[in-house]
């Protein structure tokens, strides 16, 4: 146990995390030229081409130091704010940590929050300044931010370039030397931490774990102390870039675990193991349920692919967790699924896998986060509304309360003006404002978390020119003043494009969704009002008019070939498009909400 390391690598997104792992796995020869690949730990396909690491993972390196020969534990750690919960878990099964910090960029709002989680857990903090290859890079200055920071020592801080390999050595000593080995009771009872798990259609999930106390066997009879069901660890072993089976992981270490579980969610990050005939007494660290954050249905483009999206959905939640969806129905629509994702980032991952693994087209509907409501007849019974066609009438509801967040900006003190406008725009009120240094300041602000899923970290790129770095964490409900926004088409409502804002907000939306739209439905052979109401009272109201011109008209004669070409392309730009009434509706105008400031 004395020779084993247990850590992970911390960091705003982008400035090098998987980089760095790659260079480290090199330099220790956990990977053979032919493994070699760029970003090894992003195995998902998605994950390589989006660059970002969306799963976390674990690595076992074997590293001799001064004549002694130890292990060394990776794991690997999501960047993205939507996964944060999975950060937290790999946190919890290591004790030091990484804190990898860009010459260029300087500390920024995960560097920040993901520093918080790893001292809470007590984690020792090996700070690296990384890029400093970057002609860019200004290593004195953040070196005396990450100083200010953690108030180390200027010393303690490792300069490092993940691209040409400089100073891996030394954080390889660093994690020897500094990082504490692992402590637990070899003799008590089984205890270990899922922090991840994978799905692998052949073999079923594979758990993660880090063992706290005891050890766990090939063939023991182990529990999960969560969901409370027992199971064969059929198999159990170490990570290197491929699987080693062994007889025993003992305490202090990190293995993978097979029991022939098919179902993803039976597999919850943060629950516990233990021995399913002497379980351990102590009780399960901080295990949470995830939840998701935010809400949007889901229907194929095709009515008659409903069930086919259905067991689509089923297969992808075999291997993910964290995506809930149950039937629903929509007048506009027909029969679909209304699911519920960690946020913005999750949402398009799901729907970008059904495309390109189930091969299947869907239309995606404005994203909501959930409400609670609470109706004059019962005011105490709570319904959850995740849909704004579940909200009750305005005449039996007694009031709303929606989610709010903590939300950390860090940026430079000139776009200051601009952020706390963009901030207060999105019904933010400013909790905190502290200069890091002469020129960086960190802005918190209680806000509502509808208000930042959508297109709130565009624009505050937009509004400090890149400058700025954002975190946020939940903070509970609020009551809130919220009305449901319809849109009628052609007279009729289509509930599909309804949201619930902010009473403030819902004329001037109102409006803006009016004119998007008009922007994007095509134009038909016939005049199609497009109107926003709230209730029986129209707020807003555009017209797409009517279209005079036939695509085909200017050939004229017999050159079909190209009358057909025209037509194919038509053809091609309705794909996604649903009917509703006479009325045809491309897949843009469900999301157009989210794109009035475009
Ligand atoms: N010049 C230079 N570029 C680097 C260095 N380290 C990483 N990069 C580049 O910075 C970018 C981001 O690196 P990643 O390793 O993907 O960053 P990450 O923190 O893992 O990002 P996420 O996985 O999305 O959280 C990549 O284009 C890397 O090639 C470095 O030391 N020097």
């Amino acid at each position: 146990m004395k020779n084993i390391r247990n850590f992970c690598i911390i960091a705003h997104i982008d400035h090098g995390k998987s980089t760095l792992a790659d260079r480290l796995l090199d330099f220790t020869g956990s990977v053979t030229d032919r493994e070699k690949q760029e970003q090894l730990l992003d195995s998902m396909d998605l994950e390589r081409e989006r660059g970002i690491t969306i799963k976390s993972h674990a690595i076992q390196m074997d590293y001799e130091y001064e004549g002694e020969k130890y292990v060394l534990n990776l794991i690997d750690t999501p960047g993205h704010v939507d996964f944060s919960y999975e950060v937290s878990r790999s946190i919890a099964a290591c004790e030091g940590a990484l804190l990898v910090v860009d010459a260029a960029q300087s500390i920024q709002a995960q560097t920040i929050s993901n520093l918080y989680l790893a001292l809470e857990n007590d984690l020792e903090i090996i700070p690296v300044l990384n890029k400093v290859d970057l002609p860019s890079a200004n290593p004195e200055v953040v070196s005396d931010d990450i100083v200010d920071l953690l108030g180390c020592e200027h010393s303690d801080i490792i300069p490092a370039s993940a691209k040409t390999g400089l100073g891996i050595e030394e954080i390889l000593a660093a994690i020897i030397k500094r990082v504490p080995a692992p402590s637990g009771k070899v003799d008590a009872p089984l205890r270990a931490l899922i922090f991840d798990s994978v799905y692998n259609p052949f073999r079923g999930v594979e758990t993660y774990f880090r063992v706290i106390n005891g050890s766990i066997k090939k063939n023991q009879n182990i529990k999960f102390v969560a969901t409370g069901k027992n199971y064969s660890a059929d198999e159990v072993g170490t990570l290197r870039l491929k699987q080693f089976p062994r007889e025993e992981i003992k305490t202090g270490d990190v293995g993978y675990l097979i029991t022939g579980i098919k179902d993803a969610r039976e597999v919850k990050v943060g629950d516990t193991i233990t021995d399913a005939k002497n379980p351990t007494t102590e009780a399960v660290a901080g295990f949470e349920d995830v939840k998701p954050m935010v809400f949007a249905g889901i229907y194929p483009v095709d009515t008659e692919d409903y069930e086919e999206l259905r067991a689509s959905m089923e297969k992808l939640q075999l291997n993910d967790a964290s995506l809930v969806f149950t039937p629903e129905s929509s007048a506009a629509l027909g029969f679909g699924f209304r699911c519920g994702f960690l946020g913005m980032l999750h949402l398009e991952i799901i729907q970008e896998r059904l495309e390109r693994e189930f091969d299947m087209t869907v239309i995606t509907t404005v994203p909501n986060v959930s409400y609670q409501a609470y109706t004059n007849r019962n005011p105490n019974e709570v319904l959850l509304v995740n849909n704004p066609s579940d909200l009750p009438e305005p005449s039996s509801l007694n009031r709303v309360e929606e989610p709010f967040i903590k939300a950390t900006i860090i940026t430079k003190s000139d776009y200051v003006g601009n952020v706390m406008s963009l901030c207060i725009e999105k019904r933010g009120e400013i909790t905190n404002q502290t200069y890091l240094t002469t020129e960086r300041v960190e802005l918190s602000f209680d806000m509502p978390l509808a208000e930042i899923v959508f297109d709130f970290y565009d624009r505050l790129k937009t509004v400090s020119r890149g400058y700025a770095s954002f975190d946020y964490s939940p903070i509970g409900m609020r009551e809130s003043k919220l009305v449901k926004v319809d849109v009628l088409l052609n007279a009729n409502t289509v509930d599909a494009l309804s949201a619930l804002l902010h009473v403030d907000n819902a004329y001037d939306i109102g409006k803006k969704m009016c004119e998007k739209l008009k922007e994007l439905i095509p134009r038909q052979q016939f005049d199609i009002p497009i109107q926003a109401a709230i209730g029986a009272k129209i707020i807003a109201r555009e017209t797409v008019k009517a279209l005079r011109k036939d695509v085909t008209a200017k050939c004229y004669g017999g050159d079909i070939s190209r009358k057909r070409k025209l037509l194919e392309k038509q053809k091609k730009g309705k794909k996604r498009m649903r009917q509703v009434g006479n009325v045809e509706i491309p897949q843009e105008a469900f999301m157009a909400v989210l794109k009035l400031n475009d």
